[in-house]
């Protein structure tokens, strides 16, 4: 894999990341922006990990990590944090999150299918519900380099293409990394696709593309 010039958001060199001990790597992959790419592959091979080391919340033992200087970025994990219960709404978890949904919500950028969650408390939220704001809140921060860990978790099949449709209108002038086992929705939003197996990193076709 030849990264693309001009240098790319994110670059990871022989990266060697885990926690008290490695537990993936060496890796190395770019993602430049404008683009989704997608990470899967079989259960404990590191996916997480490696996202958190690139979000700074894993321990990386060598090879390194460069993000274009200036960049901002936005880590989602696995499960998504909820409150106990407290009288917060999805505005104010957005607001606290960094995001602006007034903003959105004035440009017409807010999806139809978030905009009634906006004034709901967040703890009577279902979880597909939830896990759907709660992707919505790292994408409206507008930060620069998006890792969405299982995005997907949760949502049903509606949901789950108002994902595909977002990620669809939120792509661009940013990049977008997201680890999953649902391979038809990465094959939906992905520009590019990677495997992880025991030799490391393979780049695998795409099937449809983004937007099929
Ligand atoms: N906080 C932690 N401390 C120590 N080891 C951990 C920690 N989190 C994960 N691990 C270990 O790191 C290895 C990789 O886990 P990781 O969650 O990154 O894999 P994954 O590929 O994302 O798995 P899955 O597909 O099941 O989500 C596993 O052996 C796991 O037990």
């Amino acid at each position: 894999m030849c990264a693309p010039d001009p240098r790319p958001l994110l670059q990871l060199d022989a990266l060697v990341a885990g926690y008290a001990r490695p537990v993936v790597g060496p890796v190395s992959l770019w993602l430049a922006r404008g683009e989704v790419l997608g990470l899967w592959g079989p259960n404990g091979t590191g996916k997480s990990t490696l996202l958190k080391a690139i979000g700074r919340s894993a321990r990386v033992f060598s090879g390194c990590i460069e993000l274009e200087s200036g960049a901002t970025l936005a880590h989602l994990d696995q499960q998504p944090v909820r409150l106990p219960a407290m009288p917060v709404t999805g505005r104010e978890l957005l607001r606290a999150a960094g995001a602006r949904p007034e903003e959105p919500e004035r440009t017409g950028r807010l999806p139809d299918v978030l905009a009634p969650l906006l004034k709901r408390r967040i703890d009577r939220l279902s979880g597909g519900q939830y896990q759907l704001l709660w992707v919505w809140s790292a994408l409206a921060t507008g930060a620069d380099l998006v890792l969405l860990d299982e995005p997907t978790n949760n949502l049903d099949p509606a949901n789950r293409a108002a994902l595909i449709e977002i990620l669809g209108r939120e792509r661009d002038g940013r990049g977008v990394l997201i680890v999953s086992h649902d391979h038809d929705f990465l094959e939906r939003v992905c520009s590019r696709l990677l495997e992880a197996r025991d030799t490391g990193l393979v780049e695998v076709r795409t099937a449809r593309g983004p937007g099929s």
